[in-house]
């Protein structure tokens, strides 16, 4: 498969020795300064670059006919009317927060808990997301999907950085130097905690997870999620 990287940062070059390593060409590298280049020449783009690039990257592929899995976070203001020209452009398409395999199996743990919790009383939800001090939004991607998990299978309507209350569920994002990425959510009572947390050690699970999505979706059209890919 010819791969065109769009964002040649810390997740870009992971993924190029993933990618290299299970025979696949990296034949387009593009960063902020890049920007003639011909993505027609890949049979497959991945987007891991900045949320105010996203919307244009993703649109360049639509219009080239080249399937782009999209990993940059914090551009979800514009999803459906992404959604809506992939499929005027008949173009192919994944975006997930988080391709790594342990946090989408995370992601159903914390459906299937916040659905037993619902009818439980005394328990108040609370979200932590840590990630390293170079990442430009907040709260993460993943912690908006685990949020919208929950809110799905509760009581709960809406999300806020660091404030809850009945409806609202609260998420403090932290910034510390190299975390990879952690999220925690913790349901509290008087009497005890629940918490379940996925702890990312680096981003080669991330990296993995994308190429795996790219190998899904080369030769493919259509709007799709890590659940389709994985199956689960
Ligand atoms: N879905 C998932 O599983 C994961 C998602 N992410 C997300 O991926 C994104 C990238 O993360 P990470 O690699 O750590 O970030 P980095 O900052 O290390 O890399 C981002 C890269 O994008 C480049 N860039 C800037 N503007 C453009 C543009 N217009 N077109 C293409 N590239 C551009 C930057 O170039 P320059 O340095 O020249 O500015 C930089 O090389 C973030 O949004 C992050 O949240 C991260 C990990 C996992
Ligand atoms: O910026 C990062 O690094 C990460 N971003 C993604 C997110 O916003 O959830 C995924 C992962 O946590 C790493």
């Amino acid at each position: 498969m010819n791969i065109a990287l769009l964002g040649y940062g810390k997740m870009g070059k992971t993924i190029e020795k993933i990618a290299t390593e299970r025979g696949h060409n990296i034949v387009l590298t593009v960063d902020k300064d890049d920007t003639e280049y011909d993505i027609s020449v890949a049979d497959i783009a991945i987007d891991f670059s900045i949320p105010s690039a996203a919307v244009d990257n993703i649109t360049k592929c639509f219009a080239a006919g080249v399937p782009i899995v999209s990993g940059t976070t914090g551009w979800l203001d514009h999803y459906d009317e992404i959604i809506s020209l992939c499929k005027e452009k008949n173009g192919g398409f994944i975006y997930a927060s988080n391709y790594s395999l342990g946090v989408n199996l995370f992601f159903e743990l914390n459906k299937k808990l916040a659905k037993m919790m619902h009818p439980v009383e005394g328990y108040n939800i609370h979200m932590e997301e840590i990630h390293h001090t170079q990442k430009l939004d907040a709260p993460s991607g993943t912690a908006i999907t685990l949020a919208e998990g929950i809110i799905e299978n509760s009581a709960k309507t809406n999300w806020q950085l660091d404030q809850g209350d009945d409806k609202t569920i609260p998420i403090v994002a932290k910034r510390i130097e190299n975390v990879p990425g952690t999220h925690t959510v913790t349901y509290t009572s008087a009497v005890d905690d629940i918490e379940i947390k996925h702890t990312a050690h680096n981003r080669q699970g991330f990296a993995l997870g994308a190429v795996i999505a790219a190998e899904w979706l080369v030769g493919k059209t259509g709007v799709y999620g890590m659940k389709d890919v994985l199956g689960i």
